[in-house]
């Protein structure tokens, strides 16, 4: 079994009376892609924020790398090697592409305007940028402004954005979420490129057939708790998990959302 990156101990948060993560136990491999379902409200997203220190667990732990990173703050969390998207909220309408990845990486090397005094650093972040723009199909777009961008570029240019912190791993939402549906096959080669690259790829996700092309692993979590976690196969044929989704496989076509 692959080393794991992130570990989490009996997780739960309570909202009032309300356990949205309920005693999760679970393992985040280092290298693999794995893919969070469940139910709507069953509690991905939370367990994404607790992840990456946007809430702090009511009882329980959290581990990267064997460091116990329970309440440390989320930009402690980024600077270790974590890197989340927040579906648009980061990209910047009035700055253009290239800027807003450039931007990201300086923030990301901590230079700020230090930036001027050496050049060869300057073209090296330059340099940098543009092979980012080319990872995620947007060269041809570097000059345009981000409020010029289509929903489906934007969300491109927001991926962008954390592949510029250089990021172990990668905590996705729906990332495809809005795109237009001739889009969505780019962006399944942009993280299939992103994984074979080193990252290690924890996705959130309602496209069946995305899921499929992309899992090595899938954790079902269902009323905030863990149902079952493993190989896509097995994971899709378990009883438990069929039950849950009212006897449709979840790896069909039909259960898909969006
Ligand atoms: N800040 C909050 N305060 C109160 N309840 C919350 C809060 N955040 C989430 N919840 C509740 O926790 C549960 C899990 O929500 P969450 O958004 O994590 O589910 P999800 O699996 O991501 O759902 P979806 O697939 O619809 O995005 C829901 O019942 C939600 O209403």
């Amino acid at each position: 079994m692959a080393e794991a990156l992130i570990r989490t101990e009996n997780l739960t948060i309570s909202f009032g009376a309300h356990k949205a993560v309920n005693n999760v136990s679970l393992s985040l491999e280092k290298g693999l892609f794995t893919t969070i379902l469940g139910p709507n409200g069953a509690g991905k997203t939370t367990l994404f924020n607790l992840i990456s220190g946007l809430l702090e667990p009511t009882e329980g732990k959290l581990f990267f790398k064997g460091t116990d990173i329970t309440r440390l703050s989320p930009i402690q969390r980024v600077k270790m090697g974590m890197g989340r998207s927040f579906q648009l909220t980061n990209v910047f309408p009035t700055l253009t592409t290239y800027e807003n990845v450039r931007l990201a990486m300086q923030a990301h090397e901590d230079i700020g305007y230090k930036i001027f005094t050496n050049h060869r650093r300057f073209s090296k972040l330059n340099e940098k940028t543009d092979e980012i723009l080319e990872r995620v199909l947007l060269k041809d777009k570097k000059n345009q402004l981000a409020s010029q961008l289509s929903h489906g570029e934007q969300r491109k240019l927001e991926l962008g954005m954390v592949l510029a912190l250089e990021p172990e791993v990668l905590l996705l939402d729906e990332p495809t979420a809005g795109m237009a549906i001739e889009e969505v096959p780019t962006m399944i080669d942009i993280l299939n490129k992103t994984k074979e690259s080193g990252t290690t790829i924890i996705l959130i996700e309602h496209k069946m057939d995305m899921v499929k092309q992309l899992s090595d692993k899938l954790i079902i979590l269902v009323n905030g708790g863990l149902l079952v976690e493993g190989d896509p196969e097995e994971v899709s044929q378990n009883p438990d998990v069929l039950a849950a989704y009212l006897g449709g496989g979840i790896l069909d076509e039909e259960s898909t959302k969006d």
